[in-house]
């Protein structure tokens, strides 16, 4: 699917989407916290369906309400089915893996697209010093996975993605590790480990001590009630909103609503950014308001927010004088190469990115000119270069742009309906 984007102002009022890293725990947590769990404001993008599909193969039930919250009910991981498909998400085959192995079955762990090649190394080294037989194909998928998983004292390391320790956290809390610690090395994206014990707290399940981030300690006792109803509301999604709020900055006055400054989701350091650059921004307890403003260049560390990279890039382009953003090599093993992506496809549209060792270099304020550029099946570049073509000289067509049902399925109709020129251009295949 192509997507074209005249350049134009938005106007207007906008809930933000369901945050997938919030909806996706959620499904993990309602799956080992046994009983009836309700989730309020369920996600529907693609990685949001993977986490269905998979807690209903591991033997939960899921029921749409009425009311369009979702209703699970689960008596703990029981494979229905001899595998798992995670589709694109790497949060969900990381956090899965070891709750599959919590059961004795066999289970085959299957992806597809660039989830395929992204690595997973991380399973062959921890899981068998926890009991579990591990097949992989070279570190990477399919991965076929046997338990039962049984807790014991392990180092991880944390340095490539903070999801293996997600899921290793909520797979000890549901076999009930006593006594046992997750010790962690060179943690990084540390607020999703905030969001993940968040969620456990929530749904009552067991959580650990933490201790500073390199150690997160299982006591003896402490164990969930089975019989309570949980009931979750899923976060609006910070990372999703961040490219709202930049298309507000750039090309707004729009209101962006449902996003919580009190969430532990990383990508809320959006605010801090924009206010860097000089932003017209307004918050309050129920929506953030953003206008137009001349914008000035900005330092900013993106290492534990590494998905804000693509929105701070297109805020970047507008923004006067040269940006400098941390955490490149926290982009390697996203759904692209997203530094080398960033820097190629706005290249197209005439801004200058510099990559060196962990620092992108922006040149902004020169100007944006529409042009014909890829999403290279990465949910985060299309909607990064639809929010820069907002203000470009001449129109933009961004190829592959369906990457955005990924975590975003709403986001072009929710930039037309905030007046954006928004056409869809659906490539049929007659053979
Ligand atoms: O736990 C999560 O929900 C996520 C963690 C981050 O990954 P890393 O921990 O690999 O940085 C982030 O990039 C990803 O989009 C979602
Ligand atoms: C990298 C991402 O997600 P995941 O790792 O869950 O596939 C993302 O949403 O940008």
């Amino acid at each position: 699917m192509k997507v074209t984007i005249q350049p134009g102002d938005l106007t207007g009022i906008i809930q933000s989407p369901a945050s997938k890293s919030s909806m996706q725990r959620a499904c993990a947590a309602a799956l080992v916290a046994k009983g009836i769990s309700e989730i309020i404001n369920p996600g529907h993008s693609n990685d949001d369906k993977a986490a269905r599909d998979i807690v209903s193969r591991l033997g939960a039930r899921l029921e749409d309400q009425p009311d369009g919250s979702l209703q699970i009910t689960s008596e703990g991981v029981k494979p229905v089915a001899p595998f798992i498909d995670c589709g694109e998400s790497g949060l969900s085959i990381r956090m899965f893996t070891p709750i599959v192995a919590l059961s004795k079955e066999e289970v085959t762990i299957k992806g597809s697209g660039s989830l395929v090649t992204r690595p997973m190394d991380f399973f062959d080294e921890i899981l068998p010093h926890l009991g579990v037989k591990v097949k992989s194909n070279q570190g990477k998928l399919p991965l076929v996975i046997q338990g039962p998983l049984k807790p014991a004292d392990v180092t991880v390391d944390g340095s490539l993605s903070s999801q293996f320790l997600t899921g290793l956290l909520l797979a000890y809390a549901a076999a009930d590790a006593s006594d046992v610690a997750i010790k962690v090395t060179n943690l990084k994206s540390r607020p999703y480990i905030d969001l993940t014990l968040d969620v456990m707290k929530r749904f009552g399940l067991k959580t650990p001590e933490n201790r500073n981030y390199e150690e997160f300690y299982f006591k003896a006792g402490n164990v969930y009630d089975e019989t309570k109803m949980q009931r979750y509301t899923v976060e609006g999604d910070w990372s999703g909103g961040a490219f709202l709020l930049v298309a507000g900055a750039i090309a707004g006055p729009i209101t962006v609503r449902g996003l919580d400054i009190a969430s532990t989701q990383a990508d809320k350091a959006i605010v801090q950014a924009l206010m860097s650059a000089n932003a017209g921004i307004a918050i309050d307890a129920k929506e953030i308001k953003l206008h137009p403003a001349d914008l000035n260049a900005f330092e900013f560390d993106a290492t534990d927010c590494p998905d804000l990279f693509p929105p701070l890039v297109a805020l970047a382009s507008y923004c006067k004088g040269e940006t400098k953003i941390k955490g490149v090599s926290r982009l390697a093993h996203k759904e692209s190469d997203r530094g080398l992506t960033l820097q190629d496809e706005f290249g197209k549209m005439g801004v200058e990115i510099h990559l060196e060792g962990d620092l992108m270099r922006v040149i902004g304020g020169k100007g944006v000119k529409g042009a014909e550029v890829s999403s290279r099946h990465d949910h985060r570049i299309a909607m990064a270069c639809a929010v820069a073509a907002l203000k470009a000289v001449g129109e933009t067509t961004i190829e592959h742009a369906e990457a955005v049902n990924k975590s975003y399925p709403d986001f072009y109709s929710d930039l037309k309906q905030l007046g954006g020129v928004v056409s869809l251009n659906h490539q049929f295949n007659f053979s």
